[in-house]
């Protein structure tokens, strides 16, 4: 194939032509790996080894094609010229050409890494960076930068270390759209440097408002998942606060190629339970404590054979056989058929003490039988063959004996009694209905504590869900026969996927070459993949299981993990990999982190990492400078991030009676919303005041969103601020400051959240007087700005 020289004539003509082209080879391989997977999937009937190596490859052919039609929106978004000659163009995936040279180069490729760090300090061996930024198909624009030529340096805050300054801005300053996208074509240097960190354990982003830590997150997933092919069979999972945030951020990585991840909140990590019960915040915050771990490992005790149960063993044997269980160390339900073999080993030796001495005493009767003299000769025979027989007898029946009282159902009622099997909502809900019950095994806790946990059984809340996991640990489920069946068949998918990989090795050139490097597998990650095939998709099996262990764990908004969330997602990753990305100036959660080291010293020790991001890239300086004030109260140590750009355009802030308070809200939401033309307006508002403020506004604008489940894409959405966790908007109005602010004790970190979520208006109205915290730092409509500038 020949290439066009893209320096001849005008740029983005010739970028056009050279963009065409790999079009066109995106639609080749695309039509190539469509006609394969028409092949397989006619495919019937066969030996199982045949069947099994078509499931393999229809999942392998299915999975490219994913990759290649993610890859239509902005193919291609930029060019290397190195100083030295030659030339990389940098996209969503890398594109061979039919002989083997790299048309197109995966953004995750260590070539393309220059794209994002290079500076004039630091060039990096390039000579121009180039950002070709395309609408359908077609180059609309090219933007150069020219690293190793001493240019001047940008004027614009924070340019000195931005790459592709132009792009970057041209995307923060596009109307916001409900719902996330990739910023792979603009990934800034720090933020790459977090992406591709080579880390293996825990690493810690800490970043302000809007610097950019939900796109790193899950650029980072995407990236490992192409360095890292065993990870895409391991599974990677993204946990999010809430649902609402989840389909915000639901379509990054879809766009990027990968489809097999599991976006979950904590709360829907428990198979089988929707945590939907409401819950109020005092029980909240005391469920997420650690100290719950040993509340619930004291009521499983309490379980255990506890006095108050009747039974016909002595206390003693009860207690020996409660040691022998728990000497074992295995979970209550697992460690039930020790306590079940105790007691029957204890009942059989008691009956066969009892039949013994029965036995001693006709022994000796027959020996008083004999010794009388008038006993007949033949009787007399015959009770001596007895002596020294019957004990013998009894021996042997101990055995029988035990069998007998094994499957004896008045023996299991009384195991069932003293030991009984439990699920973990059973153990919780008699827990917590229980004051009696929760005063034996919470001693920890005060009194008013261990009365807020106190309820009627019905419905799980989102700090059930750790509680819950908790508790299925300690009882533990008897699977063993399963998991031997599952180890012989996963053997079996091994030893075929490897007849498919020696196959596939031995195929066609062009099979091969579009083999990126991401594909290559070895015989189990392409067993397991297959086993995907055959069943269903990586994330959703491990969303059915429980126990499901992932490969990387990715948390954003990781500061409002509870003590007893981070337990539960621990134990979802043993390796320790994970992603953890968030900043403790905006815990809301009064369960959620304050320190980093504290979270985690648990679990690792001093053994993280820490990344910082500085850059904030939502909102614009004039809005952070309206949050200096409020940041101060929270931690003076605390800097804000130093924001990407200014608007031109200060926040506001106006009083209003408390009664007038949803008029005035509902009048200034439309005037936001004509303002805005195709922009998102979000209206926060306290909690407590959602459905008020939220109706008030909807007899004016009766499209407003609003409710459990917002729709995210209607142009004015209402929110609390628990669900504007994370997301933006172009314009956001609050509603009563003073509210969110003494609506919890983290009512600081809750308008901090609230104050930086649009990316160009911010308006607030306040019942009386404003808050101390927003008070000299937002100016009021009709009076003077503040003097300190953005
Ligand atoms: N390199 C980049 N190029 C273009 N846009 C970017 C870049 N980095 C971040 N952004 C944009 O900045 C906005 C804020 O990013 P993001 O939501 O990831 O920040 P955050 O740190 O998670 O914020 P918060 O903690 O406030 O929720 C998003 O619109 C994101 O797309």
């Amino acid at each position: 194939m020949t290439l066009p020289d893209p320096e001849a004539g005008n740029p983005i003509r010739r970028e056009d032509a050279y963009v065409s082209m790999l079009y066109r080879r995106l639609d080749a391989l695309r039509a190539d790996t469509a006609a394969r997977l028409g092949e397989v999937s006619r495919g019937v009937g066969g030996t199982a080894q045949a069947r099994a190596e078509r499931d393999a490859a229809f999942s392998e052919y299915s999975g490219r094609l994913a990759r290649l039609d993610a890859a239509e929106n902005s193919l291609c978004f930029g060019r290397l010229d190195l100083s030295g000659g030659g030339r990389h163009y940098i996209g969503r995936i890398g594109l061979p050409s039919p002989e083997g040279d790299p048309l197109l180069v995966d953004w995750r490729a260590p070539a393309a890494r220059p794209f994002y760090v290079a500076t004039t300090a630091v060039p990096e061996g390039v000579h121009r960076r180039r950002h070709i930024v395309t609408r359908g198909r077609r180059v609309v624009s090219v933007d150069d930068e020219v690293l190793d030529g001493g240019a001047a340096p940008s004027e614009a805050p924070g340019a000195e270390t931005l790459a592709g300054e132009a792009a970057l801005l041209a995307a923060l300053n596009a109307g916001r759209t409900g719902r996330m996208h990739d910023v792979v074509a603009t990934l800034q240097a720090e933020q790459d440097a977090i992406i591709r960190s080579d880390h293996r354990g825990v690493l810690v982003v800490q970043g302000g408002p809007g610097t950019g830590k939900t796109a790193v997150a899950l650029h980072r997933a995407a990236y490992l998942l192409y360095n890292r092919p065993r990870l895409a069979a391991q599974g990677v999972l993204v946990v999010g606060p809430n649902t609402t945030f989840l389909s915000y951020i639901g379509q990054v990585l879809p766009g990027l190629g990968e489809t097999g991840v599991l976006l979950a909140t904590v709360a829907e990590l428990f198979p089988g339970v929707t945590a939907d019960r409401a819950e109020p915040a005092p029980a909240a915050e005391v469920k997420g404590r650690a100290v719950m771990a040993e509340v619930l490992a004291a009521a499983v005790r309490e379980r255990q054979a506890p006095p108050g149960v009747p039974s016909r063993l002595d206390r003693d044997a009860r207690a020996q056989a409660v040691a022998r269980a728990r000497a074992s160390g295995l979970p209550h339900n697992r460690a039930r058929a020790v306590f079940a073999d105790a007691i029957v080993d204890h009942l059989a030796r008691g009956l066969a003490e009892q039949t013994r001495v029965l036995a001693d005493r006709l022994e000796a009767e027959i020996a008083d039988v004999l010794a009388e003299a008038d006993v007949d000769r033949a009787v007399r025979e015959d009770l001596a063959g007895l002596e020294g027989v019957l004990p013998q007898e009894i021996v042997d029946d101990e055995d029988d004996l035990r069998r007998e009282l094994a499957s004896d159902p008045d023996v299991w009622a009384e195991i069932d009694a003293l030991w009984p099997a439990l699920t973990p909502q059973r153990l919780l809900e008699d827990l917590f209905a229980d004051p009696c019950r929760l005063a034996a095994c919470a001693s920890q806790l005060s009194e008013p504590e261990r009365a807020s946990l106190v309820r009627a059984p019905g419905g799980w809340s989102a700090a059930d869900v750790p509680l819950l996991d908790e508790a299925a640990e300690l009882l533990g489920v008897d699977d063993r026969a399963v998991r031997a069946r599952a180890a012989r068949e996963r053997a079996r998918r091994v030893e075929y996927a490897q007849g498919v990989l020696d196959i596939a090795r031995s195929g066609d050139d062009e099979a091969r070459e579009t083999l990126a490097a991401g594909d290559l597998l070895d015989a189990r990650g392409l067993a397991d993949r297959h086993h995907e095939a055959e069943r269903a998709t990586v994330a959703e099996r491990a969303a059915a299981d429980r126990t499901w262990t992932f490969g990387h764990v990715i948390v954003d908004e990781a500061q409002e993990l509870s003590q007893m969330a981070w337990r539960q997602l621990m134990r979802r990753c043993p390796s320790r990999s994970m992603t953890l990305v968030g900043d403790v100036a905006q815990t809301s959660d009064a369960a959620g982190t304050t320190s980093w080291g504290l979270a985690l010293h648990p679990y690792v020790g001093d053994r993280w990492r820490l990344a910082r991001l500085s850059v904030n890239y939502r909102t614009p300086a004039e809005i952070m400078a309206a949050t200096v004030d409020l940041l101060a109260g929270l931690d003076p140590e605390m800097a804000p991030p130093k924001s990407v750009r200014e608007i031109g355009m200060p926040p506001w802030r106006m009083s209003t009676s408390a009664r007038a308070l949803p008029e005035r809200l509902a009048h200034h939401t439309a005037q936001e919303a004509a303002l805005l033309g195709d922009g998102r307006l979000a209206v926060i508002v306290p909690d407590a005041r959602t459905t008020e403020l939220a109706a008030a506004i909807q007899t004016t604008l009766p499209d407003a969103a609003s409710g459990p489940h917002p729709d995210l894409t209607a142009p004015i959405v209402v929110l609390s601020v628990k669900q504007a966790k994370g997301l933006e908007f172009d314009s956001v109005l609050i509603a009563d400051p003073a509210a969110i602010l003494n609506a919890s004790p983290r009512g600081r970190n809750d308008l901090y959240v609230a104050l930086t979520r649009a990316t160009q208006r911010l308006g607030i109205l306040h019942p009386g007087p404003a808050p101390a915290e927003i008070a000299g730092t937002v100016h009021e409509r009709g009076s003077s700005p503040p003097t300190h500038g953005g």
